[in-house]
């Protein structure tokens, strides 16, 4: 936990294949206003790695479980992708434990389901290292990643460092997922936040939950992909900050 422990709590959720190191862009500008809590979720980072399938109701009641063992009664929640989707599940299934949300480059339905299955597959059988490459060319643009060797480089180590069955059993969540029928339930004021050059969620993702959750705001980060908060932290913490403070 970083930030002043009587400050207003934020729970920070990683991506599939990320861990909780990806939100260290927002640390500085966030942690003055708030108990920044980030974990990395099941099979992640060093979180314990069930075997099998995961389904999204798993990812969130963790998230409510660490709420709970640390005495937080509510939270601001901001999650991108794979953790986008646990916050939403959230807003949806515990209302009253979440406060403001923002849900950056995440999708309420990412098919093809088979897809999923598919990479699955290929984790399983050849690990996170077969497809680190091709999910960091996703997550930033070419530009970025020109001018930041080092920081792809981290990047790809991070993906490569995911056990590979906790990967494949995130991937088997998202396969599953179907979060459509819950956003004109969630009543969190909400944030959207899409890369306009997002190939895994593009803006179109970001537009079908802005409209879908009542009063939610859509803004489009540019030039940024699926990590857009990593790679226009300036952006996206101005944009966090003003749906959090406003
Ligand atoms: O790796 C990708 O394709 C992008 C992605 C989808 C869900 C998530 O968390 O990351």
């Amino acid at each position: 936990m970083d930030g002043p422990p009587d400050a207003p709590v934020l729970l920070m959720i990683n991506s599939l294949g990320a861990d909780l190191s990806m939100w260290e862009p927002q640390l500085p500008a966030l942690t003055p206003r708030f108990r920044v809590i980030r974990y990395d979720a099941r099979g992640h980072g060093r979180s314990p790695v069930p075997p099998g399938r995961y389904a999204l109701a798993d990812l969130g009641r963790d998230a409510l479980a660490l709420l709970d063992r640390l005495g937080v009664a509510r939270a601001h929640v901001c999650g991108l992708s794979l953790g986008g989707m646990t916050a939403m599940w959230l807003a949806a299934h515990a209302a009253a434990r979440v406060d403001r949300l923002v849900l950056v480059c995440t999708s309420a339905l990412l098919g093809p389901a088979s897809a999923w299955a598919e990479r699955a597959a290929t984790v399983r059988a050849e690990g996170t290292g077969a497809i680190a490459d091709a999910v960091v060319d996703r997550w930033v643009t070419p530009g970025y990643a020109a001018a930041h060797p080092g920081e792809v480089r981290r990047l790809r180590d991070m993906v490569a460092a995911t056990p590979a069955a906790g990967y494949a059993g995130a991937c088997a969540a998202i396969e599953e997922m179907d979060l459509r029928p819950d956003l004109p339930g969630i009543r969190a004021p909400t944030l959207v936040v899409a890369g306009a050059e997002d190939p895994a969620t593009p803006p179109a993702h970001g537009a079908l939950i802005a409209a879908g959750v009542p009063g939610a705001r859509l803004e489009v980060v540019s030039p940024a992909a699926h990590l857009a908060s990593y790679e226009r932290a300036g952006t996206a913490n101005r944009l966090i900050l003003e749906a959090l403070d406003g």
